[in-house]
């Protein structure tokens, strides 16, 4: 059977499938049901010091989103967006520190980990919260530079705020990397133009891993009002959302391969996904809106889906998949030449593929297509239109 265990920053974590710092991470309660589903781990609601991001999160609002970005009602479709206003953890440290030492207790019997997740509005205050997590025990602290709200609240400077400025950032990260002996995790932002850069930095003034990324900042109008949902601007992750994802993970990964750990964060669904999140670079992959839909129980599908999956494929560890791909990408200058062929018993004649080619390189033959092969630059669209699988094959020459 494949092994998915996974050293991460020198925790060994039983399987790579962990629950992201979200509503199903609010309490004890809850993340021992992600554990008990089989979660290689949980990432607990981000403790904060600022009371704004408290209260926030006793307003909180979300809305499963349909592929026009009109609000599901009942069935949820797989490709769903999560568009929501959220803050940090409800409690106080004081009141949030003791859920820790009791998902502590629980994942200790369970063989899973805690991390903690921090966010505050002071360097004073970060490296506080970071000492606290320290203390109650937990292995393995991420600190949140990515949580969208705070760019909607005026005068909150954390999350994606600290993200956006890297020269406060690596100031916060450095000075938490020397407060605690646990390694730090630094959830980013998506909403900035250079992650590899910034990731350099953060891994030059102590940071040892990197979560990529956070969630985006998104609008959507209701037309049948005229208001927007949910009262305004919102955190938004959906389908369309895991590329972009994993090109960050890609070229952080390539970039400092020999000394980071990466989290790989917003959008993934599935064990398929986490398969995809490895094999750009990630070590271990946290879920959280597909939780929300389907349950905790989601979390341990995800891993059985992975392990049966690397079974099948004859993957035997997590470390055999890790980066292949982003290994495998080529610039654009050394892509090789194709071509199209159409494979002409498999031809059902529907001419589908002539609207597909702006190249004339599509020939309509009649009852059949053919490949006029002079003009042909193996561009695929012929090939993404056609609905007779193995009709139309795209070779290298
Ligand atoms: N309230 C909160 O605190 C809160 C809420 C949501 C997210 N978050 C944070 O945001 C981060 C990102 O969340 P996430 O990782 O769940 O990402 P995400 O919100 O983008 O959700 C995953 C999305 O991926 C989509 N998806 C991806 N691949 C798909 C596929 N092949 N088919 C169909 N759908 C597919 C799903 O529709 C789903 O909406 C997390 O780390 C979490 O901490 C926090
Ligand atoms: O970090 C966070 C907290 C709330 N919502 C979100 O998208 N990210």
């Amino acid at each position: 059977m494949a092994d998915l265990s996974v050293q991460f920053c020198g925790v060994r974590i039983k399987n790579p499938v962990l629950a992201a710092s979200a509503e199903p991470t609010l309490n004890a309660g809850n993340m021992n049901k992600c554990i008990e589903a089989g979660a290689g781990g949980v990432i607990a609601k981000t403790m904060t010091d600022s009371p704004a991001m408290r209260e926030l999160t006793t307003r909180s609002k979300w809305r499963f989103l349909d592929q026009r970005h009109e609000v599901c009602h009942g069935k949820v479709p797989r490709a769903f967006s999560l568009y929501g206003r959220s803050g940090l953890a409800l409690e106080t440290p004081e009141e949030f520190l003791p859920e820790i030492r009791k998902t502590l207790k629980f994942a200790a019997d369970n063989d899973a980990v805690v991390v903690g997740s921090i966010g505050s509005t002071e360097i004073s205050g970060w490296v506080e919260l970071a000492k606290q997590m320290e203390d109650v025990g937990v292995p393995l602290l991420e600190c949140n530079f990515g949580c969208p709200h705070p760019k909607m609240m005026p005068g909150v400077r954390t999350g994606m705020n600290v993200g956006q400025d890297f020269n406060y950032a690596c100031e916060i990260t450095q000075a938490v990397a020397e407060a605690v002996r646990i390694p730090v995790m630094i959830k980013v932002t998506p909403q900035v133009n250079d992650l590899v850069g910034f990731s350099g930095r953060l891994l030059d003034v102590g940071a040892k891993a990197v979560t990529l990324t956070n969630r985006f900042i998104g609008f959507v109008p209701d037309i049948e009002s005229g208001k927007p949902l949910i009262w305004g601007q919102a955190g938004i992750g959906g389908p369309w959302v895991k590329p972009l994802t994993l090109r960050w993970i890609r070229e952080v990964y390539l970039a400092y391969k020999e000394r980071v750990a990466i989290a790989g964060t917003n959008g993934a669904y599935d064990w398929r996904d986490i398969v995809m999140f490895v094999m750009s670079g990630a070590d271990i992959v946290e879920m959280c809106s597909a939780v929300m839909v389907y349950g905790y129980e989601w979390l341990g599908k995800q891993v059985k889906g992975l392990e049966e999956w690397m079974d099948a494929k004859g993957y035997k560890s997590l470390a055999q998949m890790k980066g292949i791909a982003a290994e495998a990408a080529l610039p654009y200058a050394n892509m090789p030449s194709e071509k199209a062929r159409v494979i002409e018993d498999a031809c059902i004649g529907c001419k589908r593929c002539l609207d597909a080619c702006f190249y004339n390189a599509m020939q309509d033959g009649g009852e059949k297509t053919h490949v006029l092969e002079e003009n042909c630059i193996g561009c695929g669209g012929c090939l993404s239109v056609c609905p007779q699988a193995g009709a139309i094959e795209i070779n290298v020459v």
